[in-house]
């Protein structure tokens, strides 16, 4: 058996930014990794970039944004977490070229962005927003004015995945007459029913709520031309990234009363922490609630996060189990404490199977289990072989052309 050439846990560092719940830090503690630094606040620039320096693992949320840049620059980086439903803020394809899975929560906070959106329908509905704000300033606007009931009322639900269609199912219970537009395929549930187009959604709604990713085909995808396409007095409401809206043409289609109002609760800059200032052009209208980027802040999602991304971190970094990796293939895998593990990521090149297999072979080593999976960029391989000399092999493997990564795990 040669000697352990796996880097003991004690040494692999394991950064958290952004106030993860500290389910996480427990998760990674009971599992062994004690060299944990955990920050409150997102890191940008050069400040993340020094920090990055001798960091295996990262656990960020929405704010901190991981460029090809920046994950250049951490050398030892071995998997990221985001412990949040989007990954837009990492550049998936640089991370997975260089070696890197990237993990989320699909769903943990879903019920609480689809609670937080339902609450918002039936306190805009009412004035409910522009009525505290006068009051917070000592004004009396008792007044039926345009308040109204959402029974009855159509909900427009722009991308009818996890966080749409659990709207959907609330918002039914209400009373509310459910429609949605997805560029997929979606099973309705209920009585909900798909729109052919955006514009379609947009003209029959009297409420539209926004659950789509943040991709190059959503950008600015509400502008004044969707906007005028949505009925006068018509409500609108962002729970999904920034990106999506143009909040200078809401704030025109506002001040025109077009909308009657409106809830933010994602901006395209958002502070870095609560100590930096906010701006945007909804500030002025007392008839938007504007929330700071809290849909998915409750303590039951936070801690159901925590306790998941950690979880599928180490079992990455304990046994190369990348279930989860939303931008690598994905291997399901036990530990084999029996056998020296190898894991071995590289280009997706025909024949490189047979050089990796050839280092084992040439020296008469057993293979006793091999895994692999590939995409069209990359090719991920875990090997648990019988060998004594394991850092000659691990030499070897990382020598082979194309090979972007090679490991011992144990
Ligand atoms: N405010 C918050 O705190 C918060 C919390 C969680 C998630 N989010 C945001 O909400 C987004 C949606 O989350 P989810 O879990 O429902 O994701 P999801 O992947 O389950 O659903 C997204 C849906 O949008 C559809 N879609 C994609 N592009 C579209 C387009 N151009 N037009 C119409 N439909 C389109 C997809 O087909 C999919 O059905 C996340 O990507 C994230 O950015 C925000
Ligand atoms: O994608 C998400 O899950 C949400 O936007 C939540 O982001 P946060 O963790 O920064 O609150």
């Amino acid at each position: 058996m040669s000697k352990k050439l796996s880097l003991d846990k004690k040494y692999i560092k394991v950064l958290l930014l952004e106030g993860i719940h500290p389910s996480a830090v427990n998760s990674f503690k009971n599992a062994g990794y004690s060299n944990i630094e955990y920050l409150k606040t997102a890191l940008d620039g050069e400040k993340l970039e020094q920090k990055l320096k001798d960091v295996h693992m990262l656990g960020i949320r929405s704010r901190t944004q991981l460029t090809p840049q920046v994950l250049k620059k951490a050398k030892k980086l071995f998997a990221v977490g985001c412990f949040s439903i989007g990954t837009n803020q990492v550049e998936l394809m640089a991370g997975k070229q260089m070696g890197i899975p990237v993990f989320n929560a699909p769903f943990s906070n879903t019920r609480s962005v689809a609670e937080l959106v339902v609450a918002e329908i039936i306190m805009l509905m009412r004035e409910v927003p522009s009525k505290n704000a006068a009051a917070h300033r000592g004004d009396w606007l008792k007044k039926v004015g345009n308040s109204f009931e959402v029974r009855g009322k159509n909900l427009g639900i722009v991308g009818y995945g996890h966080i749409g269609s659990q709207v959907s199912i609330l918002a039914e219970a209400l009373g509310m007459n459910v429609l949605y537009f997805d560029i997929e395929k979606k099973l309705s549930l209920g009585k909900a029913l798909p729109c052919e187009s955006l514009s379609e959604l947009l003209g029959k709604s009297d409420v539209v709520t926004l659950h789509v990713p943040e991709t190059p085909d959503t950008q600015k995808m509400i502008s004044s031309q969707q906007l005028a396409l949505m009925k006068k007095g018509s409500l609108l409401i962002n729970a999904s990234r920034g990106s999506v809206v143009d909040y200078n043409s809401l704030a025109e289609f506002l001040n025109s009363g077009h909308l009657a109002g409106a809830a933010a609760d994602v901006f395209p800059k958002e502070p870095a922490s609560n100590t930096e200032e906010f701006n945007s052009p909804l500030q002025q209208f007392d008839n938007v609630i504007l929330t700071p980027h809290i849909g998915g802040s409750t303590q039951e999602a936070q801690e159901n996060i925590g306790l998941e991304v950690s979880e599928k971190l180490i079992r990455y970094s304990d046994n190369g189990s990348t279930v989860g990796a939303v931008n690598f293939p994905q291997v399901s895998i036990q530990p084999n404490r029996d056998k020296q593990r190898f894991l071995h990521i590289h280009q997706n090149m025909p024949g490189l199977l047979k050089d990796i297999n050839f280092v084992f072979t040439n020296k008469g080593i057993n293979i006793a289990a091999q895994y692999l999976q590939t995409d069209a960029d990359i090719g991920y391989v875990i090997i648990d072989a019988e060998c004594t000399n394991c850092e000659k092999i691990l030499k070897e493997l990382k020598a082979i052309p194309h090979t972007i990564r090679a490991r011992i795990l144990y």
